[in-house]
């Protein structure tokens, strides 16, 4: 009932390090203190996210037989492609290719930010979702992007939306009916995509992962079978993620003012009358920027790590863990603990990442790097490999909007949106709409040309 924040309900005002939720069947341990989830990280063979490899290949991409043979881990018994792809596929979401990815994702977008500003008014989450979708997925899947049917972005979002039965993997075609014939109409457009060759024009990461498939045995249906899950890693947190760093920096008028004036110093120029958002020095010269991007993910998102128990175990002389149970590290509870930020620790303070304060932490107030400090997408391995895209996306395209537009919102008042608590992959604060704005654009930027310009570099932002 309560999604994703029915962990941190549970945990919060908890004094102990640890706590255990009893399901009969599955102990789940809830870490609450970073000291806790220190010693957790500490025995990485013991604490696995190796089973949640196999459990997704099975449960949210449907697998079976010897497909997911292939794919369960080598611990788990099985041919370890999982960890195969990912290994091979993840340094391409960094460097050139990753700068390629940003610039085919911006002149994807531009055109929908051009019409945004023909309009008065606008659903706001309504065109996040339509507007990233579409031009996050040209970007990785290129010309022949399955996503371009909306009959084929319904179904994935009914996917996300309905998700929790069909992890359950109890009779999925009746218990979780909605995400099982959804997840049909996704697989058919892969299907199809990969019938026209359309991966041979898709982004390095993508096309990494075709190839390290196919070369791995795998027939066409059966690599589109895994594939067709990818979207749920590229789309379900970036979306939420966006909504709400346009709706944080909108509604703190102040700070709207701040960012404004710290883009146009360092990341905005005019380049033969066109106005041009400069993503490199976005990254590098917009430190308030990150910083508020870093704690609106801090604040409104809530993932939580999750490992497997391989075998008995007592943390701190104390607490005694079996085997086959799962422990999560929510970060929703340790990255707003006291130890880890101070009394300050519930508070929104979008300079929280500048220089820390002195009086920020009371052990150690000149570390930077402390456990707990930034959990939104996740820790140590297996950190989100897309965090960089994630970032140049949401950032990108937040930084045009505040640049060239003013929303206000219907009715006056700033009021968050209600959750969608279905969405339990989504550790972003997936929200409900409508939710409508007034759209005008900024005087003195009246009918100008926009882009944004990605220059070369790592593409890696501080996250
Ligand atoms: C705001 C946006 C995003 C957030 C908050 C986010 C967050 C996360 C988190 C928390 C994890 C799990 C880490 C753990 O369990 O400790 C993860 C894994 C992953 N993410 Fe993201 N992610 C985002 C965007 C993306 C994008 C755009 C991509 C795609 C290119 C992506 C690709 C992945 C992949 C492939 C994994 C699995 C890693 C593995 O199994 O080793 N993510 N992400």
């Amino acid at each position: 009932r309560h999604g994703m924040k029915y962990i941190p309900m549970v945990a919060k005002g908890c004094t102990d390090p640890i706590i255990t939720l009893n399901f009969g069947f599955l102990k789940i341990y809830v870490v609450t203190s970073p000291d806790m989830m220190n010693a957790v990280q500490r025995q990485s063979k013991v604490f696995s996210f190796g089973p949640f490899l196999d459990f997704a290949a099975e449960r949210l991409a449907g697998l079976t037989g010897k497909t997911l043979h292939a794919f369960r881990t080598v611990e788990a018994g099985g041919q370890g492609l999982v960890k195969t792809v990912m290994h091979a596929s993840t340094p391409f979401l960094a460097g050139k290719s990753l700068d390629k990815l940003n610039r085919d994702m911006f002149s994807a977008i531009q055109p929908m930010i051009d019409e945004l500003a023909t309009k008065e008014s606008v659903d706001l989450i309504e065109w996040v979702h339509y507007a990233m979708t579409l031009a996050g997925t040209r970007a990785a899947y290129g010309p022949m992007n399955p996503f371009e049917a909306q009959e084929v972005r319904d179904a994935f979002w009914e996917v996300d939306r309905n998700v929790s039965p069909l992890l359950m993997n109890f009779l999925p075609w009746l218990t979780a009916r909605k995400a099982y014939t959804n997840r049909k109409i996704v697989l058919s457009a892969f299907i199809e995509y990969l019938n026209k060759k359309g991966q041979n024009q898709a982004c390095d990461f993508i096309l990494k992962r075709y190839q390290v498939l196919s070369e791995a045995g795998l027939s066409d249906p059966e690599l589109a079978q895994n594939e067709a899950s990818v979207p749920l890693a590229l789309l379900s947190n970036t979306i939420p993620a966006t909504f709400w760093v346009i709706y944080t920096i909108f509604s703190h008028p102040d700070l709207l003012q701040e960012l404004r004036e710290e883009v146009e110093q360092n990341a905005f120029k005019m380049v033969e009358g066109e106005c041009v958002v400069d993503l490199k020095a976005i990254r590098e010269d917009c430190p308030l920027l990150i910083s508020t991007f870093h704690e609106i993910m801090r604040k409104g998102s809530n993932p939580a790590s999750t490992r497997f128990v391989m075998s008995d175990f007592t943390l701190a002389d104390k607490y005694h863990l079996k085997a086959g149970n799962v422990v999560i590290l929510p970060s929703q509870v340790i990255g707003r603990h006291e130890k880890a930020w101070g009394p300050s620790a519930d508070e929104f303070n979008p300079r929280r990442y500048l220089t820390p304060e002195p009086s920020d932490h009371p052990d150690d107030p000149k570390t930077v790097r402390r456990t707990g400090r930034f959990m939104a997408f996740g820790v140590s391995a297996p950190i989100c490999p897309g965090r960089h895209f994630a970032a140049s996306e949401i950032l990108g395209l937040a930084c045009m909007l505040m640049m060239r537009f003013d929303f206000t919102p219907e009715g006056g008042e700033w009021t968050p949106p209600e959750p969608h608590t279905g969405s339990v992959l989504a550790a972003t604060g997936p929200v409900k709409g409508p939710f409508n704005i007034k759209v005008k654009e900024r005087d003195g930027f009246e009918g100008k040309p926009w882009r944004v310009e990605i220059g070369e570099g790592k593409g890696l932002f501080p996250c």
